[in-house]
């Protein structure tokens, strides 16, 4: 069964269809500082889609794996959720890894147990092993108080508190739009990060989002940043661009479209299974694309949409 379908999250209908983070600097090796003067390593490391076993709490040696090999090419910046059932692999990697804590930056995310987000952190910190989070976002908007018992204010006061006790040290959402951020604009800590399915051919994932945040500065992640080369998705406008620029740089198409998501100023969070591509994209560094080039890359993908989650919440 596909991936968040079983809770509702994933609709598997595949429709054709100014850079001011908080210090997001514009230049080739960018930093995105958060406002608890963290830096968030780039790329991230996912734990979802791929390795989803919500409700299965056996530990899968393959995702432990997976993660241990991550941290050791040298991923430091790993992204999770309570709903992916992951979080006690994720737990057991960093610990088998040997890497010091505080060298890794470790994302959680809330929604199924949104109505008490209290409890819902000291089980994932439980699970994972740490006394603390980096970044903890509320996953999606869509909940309320008639449906779970809490609206969004409510949750976001909570996770501010859990912020002040020090549980979190930055807190930010997920899967937001312009009109659920704007129902935070007042609140006392600020949404630190929105992450949210972003790459070629979705540039936008609801109307305006993407500017709005690097307007605002919230920083922005991009899930499914590599959504225009799953099989789905293939051979469409982007791929004659990236292959011409893949040839210039002597890199893959993985890497191009992770440069590309970098220059946009905005945070990849991707996942593989194979090693070796968990090396080539990390290995993003020693090359810039022109501002040309990255222009060329957003006409190609505005000639499609493609969209992989939450479709049956978004129109189209
Ligand atoms: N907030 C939210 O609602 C959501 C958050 N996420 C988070 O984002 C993470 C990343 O999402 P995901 O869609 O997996 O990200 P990607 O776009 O990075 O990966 C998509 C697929 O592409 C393949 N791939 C990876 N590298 C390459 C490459 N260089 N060339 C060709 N194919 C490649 C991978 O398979 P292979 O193993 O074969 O390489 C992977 O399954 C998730 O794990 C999760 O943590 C995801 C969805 C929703």
């Amino acid at each position: 069964m596909p991936i968040y379908r079983r809770l509702g999250f994933l609709s598997s209908q595949l429709t054709p269809s100014s850079l001011r983070s908080f210090s997001c600097s514009s230049s080739a090796a960018m930093t995105f500082t958060l406002p608890s003067g963290a830096t968030v390593p780039v790329p991230g490391f996912g734990t979802g889609t791929k390795w989803y076993k919500s409700g299965d709490a056996s530990i899968d040696r393959k995702v432990v794996d997976a993660v241990v090999s991550g941290l050791k090419v040298g991923y430091r910046h790993i992204d999770g959720a309570e709903v992916y059932g992951t979080e006690a692999e994720i737990g057991l990697a960093i610990k088998e890894s040997g890497i010091p804590r505080d060298q890794i930056f470790v994302t959680g995310k809330i929604l199924p147990k949104i109505a008490n987000p209290r409890a819902a952190l000291e089980e994932t910190l439980k699970l994972m092993q740490l006394d603390y989070l980096d970044l903890y976002l509320i996953h999606a908007p869509f909940f309320d108080v008639k449906s779970r018992g809490i609206s969004i204010e409510m949750a976001w006061d909570i996770l501010s508190e859990l912020k002040g006790e020090g549980k979190i040290r930055d807190i930010g959402v997920s899967n937001f739009s312009v009109a659920d951020l704007e129902r935070l604009k007042d609140a006392k800590e600020k949404v630190a990060v929105n992450q949210i399915e972003f790459n070629p051919y979705l540039q936008n994932q609801t109307p305006g989002i993407v500017d709005y945040c690097q307007k605002n500065g919230i920083i922005l992640e991009a899930y499914t940043p590599l959504g225009p080369l799953v099989p789905a998705a293939k051979g469409g406008p982007l791929e004659p661009v990236v292959n011409k620029l893949a040839a210039k740089y002597g890199r893959d198409a993985g890497q191009i479209i992770l440069k590309w998501v970098i220059q946009r100023g905005i945070i990849p969070i991707t996942t593989s299974a194979k090693v070796e591509r968990q090396k080539t994209n990390l290995d993003l560094d020693d090359f810039t694309l022109t501002s040309e080039e990255v222009k060329e890359i957003d006409e190609a993908g505005s000639k499609k949409h493609f969209r992989l989650y939450w479709a049956d919440k978004y129109i189209p």
